[in-house]
């Protein structure tokens, strides 16, 4: 993927290949800049690659986003202030051509799949940063896409209702068994949440590596303080330094 400047391109992805099953956790890690926004983005038709070839079950990332396939979480929850949490879920399904009473069960049962049941006619300004970011998870899950792409979504967060998102994370990915591809600067995250983890480099952004996660499901706290956790959150660290990463949380 090369973004063209007015003076320099901006090589941001190359030689970048990878495969990812179904109902995989998959993690991207890596410095600033290394293309992990970019590759998701190139997963979400939101941009087009400039050679190469994605596909997401078989079809073009364009084919993919019309057959409403995938949800988008982003960095920030990017609600409508003026719309109920309730309202907000049920946007994209605004669009659909089903009763009005469907719709809103569905969005019901996708804010009682975040535990948000109790806050359908709340605000977005109503709601701490870990609920705004729960009512963007609900909302990406709205059409029952087979893939859940994120980026960053627990960011901005503090450390332990990050922690605690995480946690319900896993337990939606394994009620679902969604395809997840989460972009994160966290070391403990990443492998906390994965089935592998991508590590990625920069200049020009590319995988350096892929560290498969074999720690067993149900995760706890007990699993984050495992000697195996601890190793294969040094096999990703080592990963990242092999790299030149230095722009990673611990
Ligand atoms: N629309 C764009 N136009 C030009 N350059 C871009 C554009 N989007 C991204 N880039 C460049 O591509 C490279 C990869 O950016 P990207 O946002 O994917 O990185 P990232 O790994 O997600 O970074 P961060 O961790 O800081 O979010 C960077 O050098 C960035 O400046």
């Amino acid at each position: 993927m090369v973004f063209r400047g007015a003076g320099s391109d901006t090589v941001a992805l190359q030689d970048a290949s990878l495969d990812i099953r179904p109902g995989e956790f998959i993690s991207l890690i890596g410095p600033s800049g290394c293309g992990k926004t970019t590759l998701l983005r190139l997963m979400a038709d939101l941009i087009t690659p400039t050679s190469g070839e994605l596909l997401i079950g078989g079809k073009t990332p364009a084919q993919a986003r019309q057959a409403r396939e995938y949800g988008y979480v982003f960095q920030a929850p990017a609600l409508m202030e003026w719309r109920t949490v309730l309202n907000n879920v049920l946007l994209p399904l605004d669009v659909m051509d089903t009763p009005k009473e469907t719709r809103r069960a569905r969005a019901q049962a996708m804010l009682e799949l975040v535990g948000l049941e109790g806050f359908a006619d709340r605000y977005p300004w109503q709601l701490s940063g870990g609920m705004q970011q729960r009512v963007s998870i609900a909302r990406a899950l709205a059409f029952d896409p087979p893939l859940l792409l994120m980026d960053e979504p627990f960011g901005a967060l503090d450390e332990i209702t990050r922690e605690k998102l995480n946690g319900e994370l896993l337990r939606l990915w394994q009620e679902t068994r969604k395809t997840v591809v989460f972009v994160t600067h966290g070391i403990t995250e990443a492998v906390f949440l994965s089935t592998r983890v991508v590590v990625m480099t920069s200049r020009p952004g590319k995988i350096e590596g892929v560290v498969d996660i074999d720690l067993p499901h149900p995760r706890s706290q007990e699993t984050r303080e495992s000697p195996r956790f601890f190793e294969l959150a040094t096999r990703v660290r080592e990963l990242l330094r092999k790299g030149h990463g230095f722009d990673v949380e611990e």
